[in-house]
């Protein structure tokens, strides 16, 4: 956020195959003066075949994308919801269901320890570091420990995330939990920050507490829903220009200049 440039990330279960969304982002990029394309990010569910998530890997890699976002807290979904006629996760197609698209794809409910053996383990990430060259940010990370495991499997970033509170209740927030995970990354790799991210003094206090960019994720829905592309544009217009002001309000000029003093917790 903090950038001049905003990268989109690109899910593994898009309805949109993911060389088609890198299609339309060239063709946009071709048709600017100026390079202001936002950069493509694959996020990638691990499938239960290695097999398939390997070639999820290959294809993004083939269509351009810069980054490989590995979602770690999401390994299994359950919803009721069931998705319209005609939308589907087209990355998968062909790929037998893994836990997170059936219930993407059909409003399955699944119970039972077979999820457990299904969720990717910290040997996929070692595995998944052999394979590609591609930057990996693990998006999911909510303690110090887990951080450290990041960091000791040579990821490249991280996102203390909690998945918009999605996937499990209860759950600590990423602004509550990002102080020490700050502590414990010290410096050694980019830190970003989801999950409730609404204004510009979100954005002040998620970088004061160690955060170098957040993302955000239902508000562009929302702007989306109610006003299209130009829905979107102002919505971040808004953030950034709120942002500022509060830089300005709490008297500093450079982002380097924000700290945990520029918080205060009644924790
Ligand atoms: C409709 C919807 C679909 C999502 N799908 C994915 C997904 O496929 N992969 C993923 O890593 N995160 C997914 N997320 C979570 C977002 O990436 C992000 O972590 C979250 O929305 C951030 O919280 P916010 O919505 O409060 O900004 C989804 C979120 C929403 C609202």
């Amino acid at each position: 956020m903090p950038s001049e440039r905003h990268t989109q990330k690109v899910s593994t279960l898009s309805s949109i195959p993911l060389e088609d969304i890198a299609w339309a982002a060239h063709a946009a990029r071709q048709a600017m003066e100026r390079d202001q394309t936002p950069r493509l990010w694959f996020q990638l569910y691990f499938q239960a075949d290695r097999g398939h998530s390997l070639e999820l890997v290959r294809r993004a890699e083939a269509a351009g994308y810069c980054v490989l976002m590995v979602t770690i807290d999401a390994a299994m979904k359950r919803s009721e919801f069931a998705l319209p006629e005609g939308v589907e996760a087209a990355n998968l197609r062909g790929m037998p269901r893994s836990v997170q698209n059936s219930a993407a794809a059909g409003g399955q409910i699944i119970f039972g320890t077979a999820l457990a053996d299904a969720a990717p383990t910290w040997d996929d990430i070692a595995w998944l570091r052999k394979q590609t060259s591609l930057p990996i940010i693990l998006k999911g990370i909510l303690s110090p420990a887990d951080a450290r495991m990041a960091l000791d499997h040579g990821v490249d970033a991280i996102v203390v995330s909690n998945h918009g509170g999605r996937v499990t209740d209860g759950l600590i927030t990423p602004m509550k939990a990002l102080p020490s995970i700050a502590r414990t990354i010290d410096g050694k790799c980019p830190i970003l920050l989801d999950s409730g991210v609404r204004t510009g003094t979100d954005v002040l206090k998620a970088i004061s507490l160690g955060a170098s960019a957040v993302m955000i994720g239902r508000p562009q829905l929302h702007a989306l829903a109610v006003a299209g592309m130009a829905g979107v544009a102002h919505m971040l217009h808004m953030i950034r220009a709120e942002f500022e002001l509060a830089m300005a309000q709490v008297g500093v000029k450079s982002l380097d200049e924000l700290g945990p003093a520029y918080v205060t917790s009644s924790d």
